[in-house]
């Protein structure tokens, strides 16, 4: 099979019908060899180079096809972590490929990051190359305990999807946050699907889900999803007429999701199937709503002051709206309805959601039934544990009756919550300035080009002026407009 680029088509290969006789591992050639290694969120790859006449390649194949079911496609039982693939030299359209990599041998197996193996080629016999020959994988059991040997992991042939052994509790390494930012898409992806699917986008929630799009357009902590986030707004009349939902727009638009269906705000690699940091260990607990939270945390640090009382109605009022789970959103609209006094800056914001989201945590710990959502491998915790921020805590005095007193050093909880969210999320993120206004600002510039700014919709542009009173007809204007405007009460 051939594949276009990224994991999205990865999955549909590998997927669906013909799952029976279709390969894990990932087919590459010289053309689809850097987008597939540079798009994946898998944090290691291993190319096996072979040849298709070579008899010693056919007789290893299912032994490489046992490791690459553990770790390719949507079944995967432990996705995101290791991208198994193979290179045919046999074909002409790869010669160049084999001999970047001085294959001298069939099959000949590499291990890297993937990033590595999409730039420039290896340069093997340098010492320092992050690129390393795979020595002893000569049958499934052996390359399994290679990989377990450089990842300190624990990973068998017959693990199982799910009823996984293997999470490691996100509270006690502060890294792996950084895997959240493919979750965040996820997530973006997975909230317009469950919009559309339950048909929630109405006269009165129009507004609302323009507002939390506008967020998104700036804030989003990834390039691909502030991109298709400002097309989507820019082109909202199109994509949610007002009557999109009536008999005869059902007709014309597929599966009854209206033009947005067809839309994928994060890219067409995203939704990709499967969480890795919200990754439960169970198949229905954690994933979206974990998600969601990551989002929402993630917007929080990034707004400027002067966004943040609008940022706080913007979540308050996409929560109310548009999350699917009924108690969810109400309890969390009571926390919102309870806030009297308007938030002046970012860190009031941030730390307010912070605080929300502990007494949903702490509502948690108590009920012994939550509504599903919750993993028995990852207890509820006050958040952040000390493992992760001791300076956050002044004093924790643990009571008799079990219930704990913590005095937090906010300044520090804040400090730690805009390095997590902030910086670390994005640190695997492959493209380069994804937190700087350049490049936010660069990509919105060229979409609004490319879209003729003043082709915004009458009636979403209205409504954009509506939510925002002080934002211009275009929400990508927004940016530059706020950098040289004093926060403004009348976002309230
Ligand atoms: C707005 C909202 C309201 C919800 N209300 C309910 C409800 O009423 N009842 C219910 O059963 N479920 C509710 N859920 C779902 C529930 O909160 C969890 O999302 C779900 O149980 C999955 O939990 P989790 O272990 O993945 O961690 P989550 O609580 O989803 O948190 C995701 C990650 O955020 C980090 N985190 C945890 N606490 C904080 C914090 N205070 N500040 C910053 N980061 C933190 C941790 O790394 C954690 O892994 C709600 C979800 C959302 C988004």
């Amino acid at each position: 099979a051939s594949f276009q680029s990224g994991s999205r088509s990865i999955l549909l290969a590998v997927g669906g019908e013909n799952k029976a006789v279709v390969d894990y591992a990932v087919d590459l050639n010289s053309k689809n060899f850097d987008s597939v290694l540079r798009d994946t969120p898998a944090t290691h790859a291993i190319v096996e180079f072979f040849a298709s006449w070579c008899p010693a390649c056919r007789n290893y194949k299912p032994h490489y096809e046992k490791v690459a079911r553990l770790f390719n496609g949507p079944d995967a039982v432990h996705p995101g972590i290791v991208l198994m693939t193979r290179v045919d030299c046999a074909l002409k359209i790869n010669n160049k490929l084999c001999d970047k990599f001085s294959v001298s041998h069939y099959p000949m197996l590499f291990w890297g990051p993937p990033s590595k193996f999409a730039s420039q080629g290896m340069e093997p016999k340098e010492e320092k190359s992050e690129i390393r020959m795979i020595d002893d994988g000569r049958t499934a059991e052996h390359l399994v305990s290679w990989i377990n040997k450089h990842l300190g992991s624990s990973y068998g042939l017959d693990d199982e999807k799910f009823e996984n052994e293997h999470l490691h509790s996100n509270t006690s390494d502060p890294g792996q946050i950084a895997r959240a930012v493919y979750d965040v898409e996820e997530a973006t992806a997975f909230a317009i699907e469950i919009i559309l699917e339950h048909k929630m986008i109405k006269q009165h929630t129009r507004v609302s889900l323009i507002k939390f799009l506008q967020l998104l357009v700036v804030h989003h902590p990834s390039k691909r999803c502030r991109k298709g986030s400002a097309e989507v707004l820019v082109n909202f009349d199109d994509l949610c007429p007002p009557d999109m939902w009536s008999p005869d727009k059902q007709e014309v638009v597929s599966d009854g999701k209206g033009m947005l269906g067809n839309f994928q705000i994060c890219g067409k690699e995203v939704p990709r199937g499967y969480w890795m940091f919200c990754r439960g260990s169970k198949n229905d607990t954690r994933g979206f709503s974990c998600g969601l939270w990551v989002l929402l945390h993630s917007l929080s640090v990034r707004i400027e002051d002067g966004e943040s009382q609008f940022a706080f109605r913007a979540v308050c009022d996409f929560i109310h709206n548009f999350f699917i789970c009924e108690d969810c959103r109400r309890h969390f609209y009571q926390m919102c309805s309870s806030v009297t006094v308007p938030f002046n800056t970012s860190r009031d914001f941030a730390l307010w959601l912070w605080s929300t989201h502990n007494k949903v945590n702490k509502r948690l710990m108590k009920e012994k039934a939550s509504l599903g959502t919750g993993d028995p491998k990852f207890p509820k915790v006050i958040w952040p544990p000390k493992q992760l921020c001791s300076l956050c805590y002044l004093s924790h005095n643990r009571r008799e009756n079990g219930t704990s007193q913590i005095d937090w050093d906010m300044n520090e909880v804040y400090k730690f919550l805009t390095g997590y969210y902030g910086k670390t999320l994005t640190s695997l993120y492959k493209e380069k300035g994804h937190l700087g206004d350049e490049v936010t600002d660069g990509a919105i510039v060229d979409l609004v080009a490319s879209t003729n700014a003043v082709v915004v919709p009458v009636g979403a542009a209205l409504a954009i002026a509506l939510a925002s009173c002080a934002f211009g007809a275009l929400a990508c204007c927004w940016r530059s407009q706020q950098k040289t405007r004093k926060p403004r009460r009348s976002w309230n």
